[in-house]
């Protein structure tokens, strides 16, 4: 989702995991009718990143502890399968496919992390749960573009090997184009427009930027 400041998308997400009350309209999720439903019922099926890495993770825990406090929130216990190698094991078996070293991180409180290594850690606590719908606000607009780069393949990877439905807000065009099979352009209040697939994947960057200023 792209739009300009002030467009509505992060009010939309808000909407959505119901941080703020929808004025109008139905919102289903899986299924479940959650227009009225308060933010603990639907985080069982949704998940977010936020733009602010200190957002997703308790800094004053450790990295084994937010894990930890994450798949107990999970309640499928997602890490089950990891029980007969020890917890250790198993959290760095989470961390690796990260590369961002975390595997050797585990008592550091989270506080101490690089804000991509928070921000890595925060997409796989919030992918733990195979939600139904992952957010993703503006996730990697904090970090330098190396590190921005390295969290976006880090996503389109979770995401893929977990078949995720994700939402991702970013002001980054060329992510806009490059990830996911569906981009909608707000503009105050309105989808102004709303392309997928192949239509998508023919869309220039050009073309986009002129619908900017129109
Ligand atoms: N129910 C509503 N009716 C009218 N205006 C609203 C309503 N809810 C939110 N707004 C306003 O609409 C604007 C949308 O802001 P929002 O933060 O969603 O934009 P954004 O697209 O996420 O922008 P940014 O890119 O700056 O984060 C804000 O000015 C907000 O106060």
């Amino acid at each position: 989702m792209i739009g300009n400041n002030g467009a509505g998308k992060s009010t939309l997400l808000n909407t959505i995991a119901g941080t703020l009350p929808a004025d109008a309209g139905e919102l289903t999720l899986a299924g479940h009718k959650i227009t009225r439903k308060p933010i603990a019922y639907r985080s069982r099926w949704l998940s977010r990143v936020f733009q602010d890495p200190k957002m997703g993770t308790a800094g004053e825990l450790s990295v084994a502890e937010n894990l930890t406090l994450a798949a107990q929130h999970t309640g499928s216990m997602s890490l089950k399968r990891y029980r007969h190698h020890g917890q250790t094991a198993a959290y760095q078996e989470l961390l690796r496919p990260l590369n961002m070293g975390l595997e050797n991180r585990l008592t550091t409180q989270v506080k101490y992390l690089s804000g991509g290594q928070r921000q890595a850690l925060s997409l796989l606590m919030a992918t733990l749960s195979q939600p139904e719908l992952l957010l993703l606000d503006e996730h990697t607009a904090a970090l330098d573009p190396q590190t921005s780069q390295k969290v976006m393949d880090l996503t389109q990877t979770i995401v893929e090997q977990n078949h995720l439905t994700t939402m991702m807000i970013t002001h980054k065009m060329s992510d806009a184009l490059k990830y996911g099979n569906r981009l909608v352009m707000v503009q105050d209040g309105q989808i102004k427009l709303d392309v997928r697939d192949e239509e998508k994947q023919n869309l220039r960057q050009e073309e986009l930027l002129s619908l900017f200023s129109e």
